[in-house]
């Protein structure tokens, strides 16, 4: 089968790898003629996936319009807050029965929206019953090396998730499907927030007790803003929650989380940014959740002390003791003493 993968650094190289391994053959989409050369050329792609070898069914594009030409399955897998502009390009020239799968973890800054609310506002013409999201623990890095990953896929309908299981599942690359759309996607987004938080704790020598208080503390404010969002909340007990939480926020190949170390040696977020060279998702995400929250009236400490840090130059240890010295507080909503509990209160804990 002939399959588009839009996007081809990092995640969008790896996908193309898995599916060329199950024997499809992939249009592999990149924006810079130089990088389509390389893959096409000498079967590399040094700058995002350094050592590894590209297999000769994957051949890359510059124009999009010929990667999706004729083509029925189509992978988006670039930076979320480009995904508007590229699924603008795709409108009217995606063929009418395609289905699509997006492999992004970010919000849109400017309105909010997650990555299928943007795809279906850019396509008017694509369904969403064929339209679906990857996500789960899966760096890019381990994956090109077939090391065994787990991941979700979950779509509108049975069978725009199943499509996309079947094709991509292998030996080392087992799918599962799942029917939380809104759950999967806020999940592999909100969990950038609280890795670039483990960078900053990491960095500052505050040790593993602070890092499980992150995670778990974190989890549950993604669930919080999740639930009230939309989400199912057992999603954020699977792959797409703390599956991808635990990867993110302890992996050596987490952008966000190195992004959030060297925050922690005092470098700026521009100096950041510009040495990662590849995209760290959790610091517009950052931004988005903190509005997204405060327009919900969910309180997500986590995720504003993480937005202090980065965009109001709040020294992180200062942010630690506004964590620590927040009011006394229960741990979870469920209140055993007062009756069953009620997960909508949202509220402040
Ligand atoms: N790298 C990983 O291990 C994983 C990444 N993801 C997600 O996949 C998405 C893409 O990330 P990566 O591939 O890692 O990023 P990356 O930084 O490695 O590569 C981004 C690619 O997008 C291209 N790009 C940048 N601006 C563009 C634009 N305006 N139009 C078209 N292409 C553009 C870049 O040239 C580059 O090829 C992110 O949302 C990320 O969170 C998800 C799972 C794993
Ligand atoms: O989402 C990821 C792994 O599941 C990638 O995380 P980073 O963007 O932090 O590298």
């Amino acid at each position: 089968m002939d399959i588009a993968v839009l996007g081809a650094g990092s995640w969008g190289t790896a996908l193309s790898f898995v599916l060329a391994d199950n024997g499809h053959r992939v249009h592999l989409w990149a924006r810079r003629k130089e990088l389509a050369a390389e893959i096409n050329g000498r079967r590399t792609n040094e700058r995002y996936l350094p050592g590894c070898t590209v297999p000769e069914s994957v051949q890359a594009y510059t124009d999009l319009g010929e990667a999706v030409h004729g083509v029925r399955h189509v992978v988006l897998a670039v930076p979320s807050q480009t995904v508007g502009e590229v699924a603008t390009q795709l409108n009217g020239q995606l063929e009418p029965d395609a289905y699509v799968l997006h492999a992004v973890k970010g919000i849109d800054v400017k309105t909010g929206r997650r990555m299928s609310e943007v795809i279906l506002d850019a396509c008017p013409g694509l369904e969403h019953r064929r339209l679906a999201v990857l996500s789960g623990p899966s760096h890019a890095e381990e994956v090109a090396r077939r090391l065994p990953t787990t991941v979700v896929v979950a779509g509108f309908s049975p069978q725009g998730a199943e499509v996309w299981q079947s094709l991509l599942m292998n030996l080392r690359f087992r799918v599962y499907t799942h029917s939380d759309v809104v759950g999967v996607e806020l999940g592999g987004s909100l969990k950038n927030i609280i890795a670039i938080g483990v960078g900053l704790s990491d960095g500052l020598g505050f040790g593993d007790n602070a890092k499980a208080a992150l995670m778990t503390r974190g989890l549950h404010e993604i669930a919080r803003l999740g639930f009230r969002l939309g989400a199912v909340p057992l999603t954020f007990a699977g792959l797409a929650g703390v599956g991808d939480l635990i990867v993110t926020c302890t992996s050596r190949h987490s952008r966000n989380r190195r992004a959030g170390l060297m925050l922690a040696e005092g470098r700026s977020l521009d100096e950041v940014l510009q040495g990662m060279g590849m995209v760290v998702e959790g610091v517009y995400t950052t931004r988005a959740a903190v509005e997204l929250s405060e327009k919900a009236g969910v309180e997500m400490p986590i995720a504003k002390a993480t937005f202090a840090v980065l965009f109001e130059k709040e020294n992180p240890r200062r942010a630690v003791e506004e964590l620590m010295g927040r009011t006394p507080k229960q741990e979870w909503v469920a209140d055993l003493w007062q009756g069953p509990s009620d997960w909508s209160r949202g509220g402040d804990f």
